[in-house]
């Protein structure tokens, strides 16, 4: 295993003035209005950012909010050692680099199912458009051409839907399409308690061998990086259609095109993309575009106002409890505490390299200082300890600058 790459700081995380909030990626208002009634300074961008620009724009920020188009890579952490949290306001927390926000001390925030509903019912839509061919139709008559015809055209009833991934978008999916009559299976790597009358293959071959639709739900992780190419396409049922509604690096597009050409599949609805554009404005090509019976859409999976509402809503409420006590329940990639604050105290955070000896550096100083420690918990992980400690008042800004000044201080801070 790699050295991890820990900052070194010698004082306490600086904050003067307001909190600086950068939120990008449009995300919604609900998340600005909840995080600048807490007095915070929020500045919110409707694009995301190219590495080169995180890495300008983030220093001095506190608080990052991204969606699934910006990058947080260690480069970005390096240079924001105020950094005190990051916000995904999204399920999918792959475009940041987990393990370099821990070891800098940067609990990682998401919303792990705000905009479940909102993917699955696109999915279910798209299961419907595509057995009916209703892109193709709907440009037709648009071009004043009228196309009348059956062949190729079929009911969902009866047909079986195969998911990749039986998490929260694969029930709900599995959920919704038995509602219209369809049977459906799922894979996944951990076994799961199957929904209504749904039931688990044996393997992926298995589910797309039987399968008339099959969708993908699952993470981008490297067990699920092109998962589904030309040998995977191949073992799918001649006329069937594949939907991909999860990220751009679980389907190989080429071999998709190749299939689609052939005839071999149906048709397919694709969301995500192994590249996406970071703006509207930037243009957008894919080997994908033109084929018949092709549903595209700019990663819109989860872009509903319920959605969006919701997650701004939930993020910006584990930022804020975060900020204010330390909360780090639902971060995903940190020791997990959450502790009650204490009135008449003042709380010390404080991240440090998981070595030996560190509580007893620490409980030494606070000793030295003769403060009385209230409550103190430790969480930690393979790399870093999370450590609370409520402190009297006035003994806790000393005992704060003393703990960052330890070489295996990552970061510290105050709430008061
Ligand atoms: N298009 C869009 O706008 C959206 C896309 N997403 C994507 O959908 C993904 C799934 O979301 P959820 O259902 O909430 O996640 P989840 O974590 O609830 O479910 C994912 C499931 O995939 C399974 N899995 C992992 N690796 C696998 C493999 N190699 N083979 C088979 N199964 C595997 C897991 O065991 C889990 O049951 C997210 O990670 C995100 O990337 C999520 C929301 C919106
Ligand atoms: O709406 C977004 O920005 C991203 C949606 C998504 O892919 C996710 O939640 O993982």
């Amino acid at each position: 295993m790699s050295t991890p790459k820990f900052p070194s700081p010698s004082t306490p995380v600086s904050i003067e003035g307001p909190l600086k909030v950068l939120l990008l990626e449009n995300i919604h208002a609900s998340a600005e209005e909840m995080l600048a009634a807490e007095g915070f300074a929020v500045e919110r961008l409707k694009g995301a950012l190219k590495p080169e620009e995180l890495e300008e724009r983030i220093q001095g920020v506190h608080l990052l909010g991204i969606r699934s188009k910006t990058n947080v890579w260690e480069p970005a952490l390096a240079k924001a050692p105020n950094l005190l949290a990051v916000g995904a306001f999204c399920i999918g927390t792959n475009q940041v680099d987990l393990k370099s926000a821990n070891v800098h001390g940067v609990p990682v925030f998401n919303a792990p199912f705000s905009n479940t509903r909102s993917v699955a019912e696109l999915v279910i839509a798209e299961i419907v458009m595509l057995t009916r061919q209703l892109g193709d139709r709907n440009r037709e008559v648009h071009l004043g051409q009228w196309r009348k015809v059956a062949t190729g055209s079929h009911e969902v009833r009866g047909k079986t839907l195969g998911i990749v991934g039986y998490g929260h978008i694969g029930t709900q999916v599995g959920v919704l399409a038995e509602s219209m009559g369809m049977r459906v299976v799922f894979y996944d790597v951990m076994t799961k308690l199957p929904l209504g009358n749904s039931r688990p293959t044996a393997n992926l071959s298995e589910l797309l061998e039987s399968s008339d639709f099959v969708t993908l739900h699952v993470p981008a992780t490297p067990s699920t990086e092109w998962m589904i190419g030309a040998a995977e396409l191949a073992r799918m049922r001649k006329g069937s259609c594949l939907i991909n509604a999860s990220r751009g690096t679980v389907v190989d597009i080429p071999a998709l095109a190749s299939a689609l050409k052939s005839g071999h599949l149906g048709g397919a609805a694709v969301d995500v993309y192994p590249t996406e554009p970071e703006t509207n404005s930037d243009g957008f090509v894919t080997e994908l575009q033109g084929l018949p019976n092709v549903i595209l859409t700019p990663h819109i999976g989860g872009s509903t106002e319920e959605a969006q509402a919701a997650i701004g809503k939930e993020v910006a409420t584990s930022l804020i409890k975060f900020v204010r006590s330390g909360a780090t329940t639902g971060a995903v990639n940190f020791p997990q505490v959450e502790t009650p604050l204490i009135a008449n105290t003042h709380r010390i955070l404080n991240v440090h390299r998981n070595t030996p000896g560190v509580l007893r550096d620490i409980n030494k100083i606070v000793s030295d200082l003769n403060a009385n420690i209230h409550a103190q918990v430790l969480s930690t992980d393979a790399n870093i300890g999370y450590l609370v400690m409520d402190l009297d008042q006035d003994v806790a800004n000393p005992v704060c600058q003393a703990i960052a000044g330890l070489h295996t201080d990552i970061k510290t801070r105050i709430v008061s």
